[in-house]
């Protein structure tokens, strides 16, 4: 399995290939340049906004890591000092006594030495501990911020691939990063204090030693700038395949698709199609960790050749009389501690240039969700109940779609109207329905709530007053009560409210029937749960709008798998439904709408025809047309069962 890494996967059997990698030219180069630019710009900002998510959620534990890691880091250069004065005594006897016994001589800066690595041990151990729970707790609040910015995105970012791989990059490596920074900077903190320690301990002994050593830190800092890079390239090269594989491996183990998959025998070419996917993100994350692995070997190949190059020349500086032993063996165990404290300076800063990457990444996601939350709202909260829902010439393209799902569409609902939306598929009904239930703009053209703008009102204010039932309404895996209540959160009556919603869609009795009644989960997946059939289900999306107590219900396809009772129960409450409301009905079924008060026939995404059933008959359009068609069929099967021959055309006139 794959661990969340930088990327991922496909949907489909036949899903897209491998990524080609992406075309360079100058244009492409110079923006990579100007954003690379502007990136290290934003640095300074996005390490105090990680430092402030860091503090505001556990500022404790931020300022323990901190503090630990300053001790930890001092005692390298007391060590170094300490360990001198040790080798000074054996090697000139002093402290020794008159015996000359050499233990009583180093004992007390041997205790010291043990003293100062428990310190230094324990110091190591609680970092790592309070890291642990800086961490959790950071990436909660990191999380509440993600949710908020899905949870206010315009719906049509749902359409939209490079969304969802954005989504996929912050969730799987961006929320971890703020700890990454704080980390990168107790780093750089420690590397700094510790190397600060040795310096002077080494300046002491012989000055001449830092330079060379100073060298040990240029390639690995460069290196590091350089792998947080690679890395944060490789997270968006894999954000689309990751994607894909992981729809794949909840495909091959979703409750849902598991009948399709035994019924059209589709375990093995999912699987295949899966195993070929993680094949190739093996072999690119392969390529990419050696291409880590030979920079990492290259910056450790000139720390290694700096510290033996300052043994060489503390030998030759022994060997010459330029230095005493006990200042040679000080300072060769100081240097590959330094060298170390060099490192983990360089090692720091280049942690924080790559959480630099990902923060910026994130900081952008989070913006989507602020833009639309800041939206041209002209007078927030000032939307009354609908009298009048105005639309005028307005047109919709999808993110993805190719030609316009919608174009020059006009028409208006009135309180108290019923008015159907007719047409084949992929006419617009369903596109036509979400922009006047507010949950998609208009492109072009105006929709009207009351005679204003809906582009000038608060969009939430506006859903406030809408209830719709999507054709493919959401089966929340809660009991029937709460499934029912998710229409109007918080509503006041709800005790009362929730059963008689269900009346109003037919659905008490069937609820009241369950085991536990509207207690009942409404999944077999969860203890003591049941599943629904497609028309109960449909009573039970239809109870959740009627609860909602909104001005506008939109019915799309509300009728799709309800038996012709349970239908024609629902078409002789929907008066009752529209009196003081505005209905929005979708349908296919001519025989719901044919009661509307007005019909709207929709062709290719524009109003083919406006008009009530007996006007759009009897102008035989298209209206009249599909009408035929349908009632043509339910008199062949008439016909055909008394054994007679059927006559459409009656039909077709009205
Ligand atoms: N998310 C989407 N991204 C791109 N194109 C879309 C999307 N949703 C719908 N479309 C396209 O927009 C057009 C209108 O779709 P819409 O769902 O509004 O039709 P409809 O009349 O409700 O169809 P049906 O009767 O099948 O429910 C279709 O061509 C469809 O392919």
């Amino acid at each position: 399995m794959t661990t969340a890494p930088a990327g991922a996967a496909a949907g489909t059997p036949d899903a897209p290939g491998p990524t080609p990698p992406p075309r360079v030219d100058g244009l492409s180069i110079a923006r990579e340049r100007r954003a690379r630019r502007r990136r290290l710009r934003s640095l300074p900002a996005l390490v105090v906004e990680a430092l402030r998510l860091c503090w505001s959620a556990r500022r404790r534990d931020l300022v323990l890591v901190f503090g630990v890691q300053l001790l930890g880091s001092a005692l390298l250069g007391v060590q170094v000092l300490v360990g001198r004065e040790a080798l000074a005594r054996v090697f000139t006897g002093s402290g020794a006594g008159a015996d000359g016994d050499l233990l009583r001589a180093v004992g007390g800066p041997l205790l010291a030495l043990a003293g100062l690595s428990v310190l230094a041990g324990l110091a190591g151990a609680v970092r790592g501990q309070r890291v642990r729970l800086l961490s959790e707790a950071v990436q909660r609040a990191v999380w509440r911020r993600v949710v908020d910015t899905t949870t206010a995105v315009p719906l049509e970012r749902f359409d939209d691939p490079q969304f969802h791989d954005r989504l996929q990059r912050v969730a799987t490596n961006a929320v971890s990063r703020p700890v990454g920074v704080a980390q990168g900077l107790v780093s750089i903190l420690g590397g700094v204090v510790g190397a600060v320690g040795l310096v002077l301990a080494l300046w002491t002994i012989e000055p001449l030693l830092l330079p060379l050593l100073a060298l040990a830190a240029v390639p690995v800092l460069l290196v590091s700038r350089r792998g947080g890079r690679l890395e944060f390239d490789f997270a968006v090269a894999q954000s689309g395949p990751y994607r894909v594989r992981t729809y794949l491996r909840s495909a091959l183990t979703g409750r849902r698709e598991a009948k399709e998959v035994r019924a059209y025998g589709l375990a093995a070419p999912l699987l295949a199609r899966y195993e070929q996917l993680l094949e190739e993100y093996q072999r690119a994350l392969t390529a990419h960790v050696g291409r880590r692995m030979r920079l990492t070997l290259l910056s450790q190949l000139v720390t290694a050749a700096s510290v033996v190059g300052t043994v060489v020349l503390l030998l030759w500086m022994v060997d010459s009389g330029r230095m005493s032993l006990a200042d040679a063996g000080a300072a060769g165990a100081a240097a590959p501690l330094l060298a170390s404290r060099l490192q983990a300076l360089a090692g720091g800063v280049g942690t924080v240039l790559e959480a630099g990457l990902f923060l910026d990444d994130l900081r952008g996601f989070l913006t989507l969700g602020g833009a639309a939350a800041a939206g041209p709202v002209a007078r927030p909260g000032a939307v009354g109940p609908l009298v009048e829902l105005q639309v005028q010439d307005v047109g919709y393209r999808y993110p993805q779609g190719g030609r316009p799902a919608l174009r020059g569409v006009s028409l208006t609902v009135r309180r108290g109207e019923v008015v159907a939306l007719v047409g084949e598929n992929g006419s617009g009904k369903t596109t036509l329905s979400k922009l006047l239930a507010g949950l998609l703009p208009a492109a072009g053209g105006t929709v009207r709530w009351n005679g204003t703008d809906v582009a000038e009102l608060d969009p939430a204010a506006v859903r406030e007053h809408v209830a719709v039932v999507f054709q493919d309404f959401v089966q929340w895996q809660f009991s029937a009560h709460d499934n029912i209540a998710v229409g109007r959160a918080g509503r006041p009556d709800e005790a009362a409210a929730v059963p008689a919603a269900a009346v109003q869609a037919g659905a008490d009795a069937l609820l009241r029937g369950l085991p536990q009644g509207y207690a009942t989960p409404l999944s077999a997946e969860l203890p003591g749960g049941v599943d629904l059939s497609l028309g109960q289900w449909q009573r039970v999306a239809l109870a959740r709008a009627f609860y909602r107590a909104a001005d506008l219900v939109i019915l799309d396809e509300p009728t799709a798998a309800l038996d012709a009772r349970a239908e024609a129960e629902l078409f002789a409450g929907i008066r009752d439904l529209a009196a003081g409301r505005t209905v929005v009905l979708v349908s296919h079924r001519f025989s719901s709408v044919r009661e509307a008060d007005r019909i709207v026939v929709l062709r290719d995404g524009g109003v083919d025809d406006t008009g009530t059933h007996e006007e759009l008959v009897g102008r035989g359009g298209l209206y009249a047309e599909l009408y035929a068609l349908q009632a043509q069929a339910y008199l062949d099967e008439e016909v055909a069962g008394r054994g007679g021959t059927p006559t459409g055309r009656h039909v077709a006139r009205g």
